[in-house]
């Protein structure tokens, strides 16, 4: 069975919600073994962890977007898995990524292409969003990709939301969609 790993850090748990989103999404589809990481506060995974993304088949990465980029703790995350590219360890694993902040805008497609990058370095093929943007006049603000994003899932969270208020509905269903999106992907990448 295709493995499929997300990995994601959280500062308030708003992106941790959005991360559950992409999780369900991934895991209604049939014949995806899914195991979603939690980066700590200090941006460390256990070795176990660092062991089972080896032995993945798809990786999506997630984080806030901190002031116009990921948080230092997925960065240190990110620099800690040179050890992996040295022997380019991640090669051809299927790769995709989510991000929350809570502009609008706020910089999120920084973060994704931060991800894209890293991807490109680990020699990994990256999925984006495949989602049309409702952006007509009749759009609404729940509709799903709202927010227009093609290289991944995006969401926002106002400011004073609570991660019970936060990321909107719409966003997190965005994230569901998404999760469908890539678990599909990975399934035609490794049929079963
Ligand atoms: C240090 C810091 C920097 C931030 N920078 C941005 C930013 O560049 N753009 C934005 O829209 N929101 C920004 N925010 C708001 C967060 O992205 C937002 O609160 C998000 O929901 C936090 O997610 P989390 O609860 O998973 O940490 C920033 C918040 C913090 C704490």
């Amino acid at each position: 069975m295709p493995k499929l790993a997300i990995v994601y850090h959280s500062g308030y748990g708003h992106t941790a919600k959005l991360a559950e989103a992409v999780a369900a999404g991934a895991a209604s589809v049939a014949g995806i073994d899914l195991e979603l990481l939690a980066l700590d506060a200090q941006g460390e995974l256990s070795d176990e962890a660092w062991t089972q993304l080896d032995g993945m088949d798809g990786i999506i990465f997630g984080s806030p977007t901190y002031m116009g980029g990921a948080s230092w703790q997925f960065k240190k995350f990110a620099d800690t898995s040179s050890r992996r590219w040295f022997g380019q360890v991640w090669k051809d694993k299927l790769a995709a990524g989510f991000t929350n902040s809570a502009s609008v805008n706020g910089d999120k497609h920084s973060t994704l292409h931060y991800f894209i990058t890293l991807a490109m370095q680990h020699g990994m093929l990256w999925v984006g969003s495949g989602m049309l943007p409702s952006n007509s006049k009749a759009a609404q603000r729940n509709d799903i990709n709202w927010l227009g994003s093609y290289a991944g899932a995006i969401a926002q969270s106002p400011s004073d939301a609570s991660p019970d208020e936060g990321p909107l509905p719409g966003d997190l269903a965005t994230g569901h969609q998404f999760g469908i999106r890539v678990a599909n992907a990975l399934l035609r990448w490794h049929p079963a």
